[in-house]
């Protein structure tokens, strides 16, 4: 099966191509390769390439820059993946879009299922809906949250450097979600393209977190690895007291259930996944 991955130098991009199934022949572009805020440019590639499955792991993820930058995300996140679909649909090529918590509001008591009413708060959030709403019947579309990777931009690696930096750290603890490993995610991934579902999907690690617990251990897993000199501490906040240009959801869990009995498998606890992010982000030195 020929394979085009976007994003290739994204925190997904990379665990896609490192877990690639035997059978598959993939093709990773990054930004130079293919330029996603033109279109043109989009349609010629895949009429060119003509994939059997598109993966789209790119996207503008600048959450708090997007709300002054919403046309620029909105042709990354949304006209790119209409130029994709469009493509695909003349070269009969299946797509994979990935997508996110911060299409939800976070008001609801319970996790959001698959087809509950989206609400977006930021302007990241909207772009990521309308590309959920530009990818044509036939796709699969996979959210997810909280992703970090070695050597990825993410709150993990933001955490280590402000621990090394600061002397103490104020963290929302109003905001709850599940961190997720991408490498995880894109096994995921391939497993929902194996088993050719449509539709949507979640999937996030077991658990949940503030991001205060999340910064909690963070600092005492890289103190037990030996990556971080001193322990400094990490203090409670509400989202209040940390303004931010962009809203973001109170309550962001993603219910993986149906991902979980069609792939008849579970999930690894984030806490697990953190562990096994901060060795790999140690091994890279
Ligand atoms: N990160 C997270 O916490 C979450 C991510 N998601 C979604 O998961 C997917 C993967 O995210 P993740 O891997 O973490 O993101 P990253 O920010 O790590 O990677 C995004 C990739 O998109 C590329 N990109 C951005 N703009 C363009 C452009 N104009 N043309 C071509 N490539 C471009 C970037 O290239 P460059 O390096 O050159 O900028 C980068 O390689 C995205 O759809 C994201 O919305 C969902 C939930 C949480
Ligand atoms: C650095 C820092 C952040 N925060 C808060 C701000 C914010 O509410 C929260 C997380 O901050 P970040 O900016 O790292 O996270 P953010 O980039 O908003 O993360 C989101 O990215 C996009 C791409 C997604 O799709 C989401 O699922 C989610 O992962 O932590 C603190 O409270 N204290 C701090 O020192
Ligand atoms: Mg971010």
């Amino acid at each position: 099966m020929k394979v085009l991955v976007t994003g290739a130098t994204g925190q997904l991009g990379r665990a896609l191509q490192q877990s690639a199934p035997p059978d598959c022949d993939v093709t990773a572009v990054d930004r130079a390769e293919l330029d996603l805020t033109d279109g043109a440019a989009v349609r010629t590639f895949v009429h060119a390439l003509k994939p059997d499955l598109l993966i789209n792991a790119a996207a503008y993820t600048a959450v708090d820059r997007a709300e002054s930058e919403e046309p620029l995300a909105h042709a990354v996140n949304a006209a790119a993946v209409a130029a994709m679909a469009e493509a695909l649909k003349a070269t009969s090529g299946r797509l994979v879009q990935v997508s996110t918590d911060f299409v939800f509001d976070g008001a609801s008591p319970r996790a959001y299922r698959p087809d509950d009413a989206r609400n977006p708060l930021s302007a990241y959030g909207r772009t990521k809906a309308a590309g959920e709403d530009a990818v044509g019947p036939d796709a699969l579309i996979v959210r997810t949250a909280w992703v970090h990777a070695a050597g990825g931009s993410n709150f993990v690696r933001t955490m280590l450097r402000l621990m090394a930096e600061r002397d103490e750290l104020r963290v929302v603890a109003d905001q709850i979600g599940a961190p997720t490993w991408a490498s995880g995610l894109a096994a995921t991934i391939w497993g929902l393209v194996a088993k050719d579902a449509r539709g949507i999907f979640h999937h996030t690690d077991a658990g949940v977190a503030s991001w205060y617990d999340f910064a909690v251990a963070i600092q005492e897993e890289a103190l037990a690895l030996g990556m971080l000199g001193r322990a400094i501490p990490v203090i409670p906040i509400a989202t209040a007291d940390y303004p931010t240009p962009a809203r973001r959801p109170a309550l962001s869990l993603l219910d993986c259930s149906a991902t979980r009995g069609l792939l008849g498998d579970g999930t690894t606890h984030w806490r697990t996944n953190l562990r096994a992010m901060l060795k790999e982000e140690q091994a890279l030195g």
